[in-house]
């Protein structure tokens, strides 16, 4: 256990401190001037959320232009869309959601057998728990999560894989298998908008079993303060690509676009079982992309910022919470092997487009990322190369 002295350091489990206080403590609101008024509760977006099949994208007929063109208006415009078509079998997706309900239901000794404190104390970051907490007076979130690598599959943490319910790891093996192909396809889409070459090489680091891929599985509890605490702060993923499989009727996620907050509401039933895909892209020139000055974005999908020189960039996002219902979210983020270096792809440096960012071992950039999001900074702009204009 953590002595007095540093105790500030393992926060209660959110889920633990929900059912016992009836104020959030002072460690979870937000700064005053973030929650004035009702400034979490976000607006509603102007337009549905952009939705772009799968299976007419990855088409070899006409169709696929048509679906093409709206995958690249949804980077252009909001950074992320809904893919439907995709293949995941609904009733996956509903197992692995009620699998993941289920998991947050044990007891609390049965999911600490799964924590991300080594000793009770280090923080790791797969398990069951917490963000880590760097300092005393760090605003924390209103969330647990379990979060798991998945991929590759021999660098699995069994041990941290949840025995109960027992399909839990039957189910997730089956799901990430699923999602694999779907990241592959959406991967492959986004290369061709970029004209790259053998899809510029992304395939080649990302495709198949060869990148880290985590599976985080987030809960939040029913906050009786949805006004004053946020669930997870504005960040962006720092991985290539997330496949966000989001609660099929709590809302909670909010996205940024030219500094206002929109709610991002829960896949319509029309959408059946839709995955929530983030990433970004600033503005269009002829048939590929140019860069736009650069505007205030978080970590992005930061690998994938990186990789593309600046032209794809992720959405900053938050979640807030709600009085009534607790939540549940799964996202699958794929990033580079953590051995890898990611850099500008070189298809895409060129005179008129120098390298915009330092290359970075991918297993730095996540280390990195931690420390900064701990203090509600991002580590994009460390990675920057002054190109003095
Ligand atoms: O719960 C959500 O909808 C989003 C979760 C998220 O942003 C994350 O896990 O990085
Ligand atoms: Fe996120």
């Amino acid at each position: 256990m953590a002595d007095e002295s540093s105790s500030w350091r393992v926060p209660s489990l959110v889920q633990e401190l929900a059912a016992t206080v009836r104020e959030p403590p002072p460690r979870y609101l937000v700064p005053e001037q973030d929650r004035r008024g009702d400034q979490l509760a976000g607006a509603e977006m102007p337009e549905p959320v952009p939705t772009v099949s799968l299976r007419r994208l990855l088409a070899s007929d006409d169709g696929a232009a048509e679906e093409a063109s709206k995958l690249r208006s949804a980077l252009q415009s909001w950074g992320f869309f809904l893919v439907t078509d995709h293949g995941v079998e609904a009733s996956l997706m509903d197992a692995v959601m009620a699998a993941s309900r289920e998991f947050f239901r044990e007891p609390l000794e049965e999911k600490q057998a799964y924590s991300n404190l080594v000793k009770g104390r280090q923080w790791q970051l797969e398990g069951y728990g917490n963000d880590p907490v760097k300092t005393q007076d760090q605003i924390l979130d209103w969330s647990d999560r379990l979060h798991l690598r998945v991929e590759p599959e021999d660098e699995r943490s069994l041990e941290l894989w949840p025995g109960h319910p027992e399909r839990f790891r039957g189910l997730l093996h089956e799901y990430t298998l699923s999602c694999r192909r779907v990241k592959d396809g959406v991967l492959r889409a986004m290369a061709r908008l970029l004209d790259l070459d053998d899809d510029g090489g992304i395939i080649e680091q990302f495709g198949d079993n060869k990148g880290a891929t985590y599976d985080r599985f987030n809960y939040y509890p029913a906050c009786p303060r949805p006004d004053l605490v946020l669930g997870i702060r504005p960040h962006s993923d720092v991985c290539v690509l997330t496949l966000l499989l989001m609660d099929d009727h709590v809302a909670g996620l909010q996205v940024l676009r030219d500094g206002a907050w929109y709610r991002v509401p829960p896949p319509a039933p029309v959408h059946g079982h839709a995955l929530l895909v983030n990433v970004g892209v600033s503005l269009e020139n002829s048939n590929r992309f140019e860069l736009l000055e650069d505007t205030p974005t978080g970590d992005c999908d930061v690998s994938m910022q990186i990789m593309s020189n600046g032209i794809f960039r992720g959405p900053v996002h938050r979640v807030v919470t709600n009085s009534e219902k607790e939540r549940v979210s799964l996202a699958m983020f794929y990033a580079a092997d953590l051995e890898k270096e990611i850099e500008p792809i070189a298809q895409l440096v060129d005179e008129k487009r120098p390298a915009r960012y330092k290359k970075i071992k991918c297993r730095d950039f996540v280390a990195a990322h931690y420390e900064h999001f701990s203090k509600r900074e991002t580590v994009i702009e460390s990675l920057k190369i002054d190109l003095g204009v």
